[in-house]
């Protein structure tokens, strides 16, 4: 039986990683503006204590100061009101040494993301999720893209080539921080896209017929193996904590991490998949350096170095 390639997302990241802090090394002796070293400066503000969103803002930090850029974190307690928020968003917005601001969600109950996400400045919005940068996206314009899915779109280009014209595409999931913009960002690249969710009918039938599937709903191993086209690229962006498989590990609360398509399934049919953890995952906070990069180039009129990936978008 055929097992499927492996997409090694992890590796890809950190070779991302590299490059990218050769670039910035560059940029602070050349780029220097006004006698002082051009440095990007990423802002991330955490309100709350979620465990996980606690280690991937510690991530976060760790890669932007490994980068060679400035990590400025903010940390502030669960029962923070909106309006101190968006206080902290607009100072932010107005200091230059910081070029990329970043609010961790999930935000607690009492904070709308729409009203916070709205006050950032899009220029340094390098989450992508501003709906200027989302309708910039959505109409083929250059802006800041969402780093998960511009990580996808990375690692599907690694294994399919840059030409992925008239390729079958599904999306499994429609939020505006996955989803949409993949959908985006595919449709960009030529592909015939089909968005799936939970109202769609026959899913298993609309899934084998894509050529690409990302699989983003956030439901642990829904995609079975018998959902894939032979030789399809799966894209898994689901990142879901289950009990342990063994049991008695499980009644100890142990637990492991799974994605959204059942990935020993899928491997026997797939022609390559990411796996879970170690594929889309670590792509996301590559590509976040990546954006904090671009974002600072552009604000400060300096060409993107070349060596970097244009981020993706959805010109022409
Ligand atoms: N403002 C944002 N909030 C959130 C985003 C985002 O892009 N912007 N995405 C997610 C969380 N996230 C980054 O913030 C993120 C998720 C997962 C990983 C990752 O590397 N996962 C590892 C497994 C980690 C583990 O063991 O738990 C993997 O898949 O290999 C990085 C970043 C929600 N919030």
């Amino acid at each position: 039986m055929s097992q499927a390639r492996i997409i090694d997302g992890k590796a890809f990241a950190q070779n991302l990683r590299d490059r990218l802090a050769l670039q910035v090394a560059d940029l602070r002796s050349t780029g220097a503006k006004g006698g002082q070293d051009l440095v990007p400066g990423l802002a991330v503000v955490l309100v709350g204590e979620n465990p996980a969103s606690q280690v991937y803002v510690r991530s976060k930090g760790q890669a932007t100061v490994a980068a060679g850029m400035r990590s400025f974190e903010h940390k502030l307690p669960d029962t923070t009101d909106q309006a101190t928020l968006v206080a902290l968003v607009e100072k932010l917005n107005r200091d230059p040494a910081v070029n990329g601001i970043l609010v961790q969600l999930p935000l607690p109950a009492q904070i709308d993301p729409a009203v916070v996400i709205a006050t950032i400045d899009p220029a340094k919005d390098v989450d992508g999720f501003h709906v200027e940068n989302a309708g910039r996206l959505a109409l083929g314009l250059p802006g800041m893209v969402p780093c998960t899915p511009l990580g996808c779109m990375m690692l599907l280009r690694d294994v399919l080539g840059d030409d992925l014209r008239g390729k079958r595409a599904l999306v499994l999931g429609r939020s505006t921080i996955v989803g949409r913009p993949m959908a985006s960002l595919l449709l960009a690249a030529d592909c015939t896209v089909t968005i799936a969710h939970s109202r769609t009918q026959d899913l298993p039938e609309e899934c084998r017929r894509a050529d690409i599937l990302v699989a983003a709903v956030g439901r642990p191993e829904m995609v079975r193996g018998d959902w894939i086209k032979p030789g399809a690229t799966v894209i898994d962006v689901g990142i879901n904590r289950v009990p342990h498989a063994d049991p008695a590990a499980a009644a100890e609360g142990r637990t492991r991490l799974v994605g959204d398509v059942h990935f020993a399934e899928a491997m026997t049919v797939a022609g390559a998949i990411t796996p879970v953890p170690g594929g889309v995952g670590p792509m996301t906070i590559a590509c976040l350096l990546l954006n904090t990069l671009t974002a600072t180039c552009r604000q400060n009129g300096v060409p993107l170095p070349g060596s970097v990936p244009e981020a993706d978008t959805a010109a022409p």
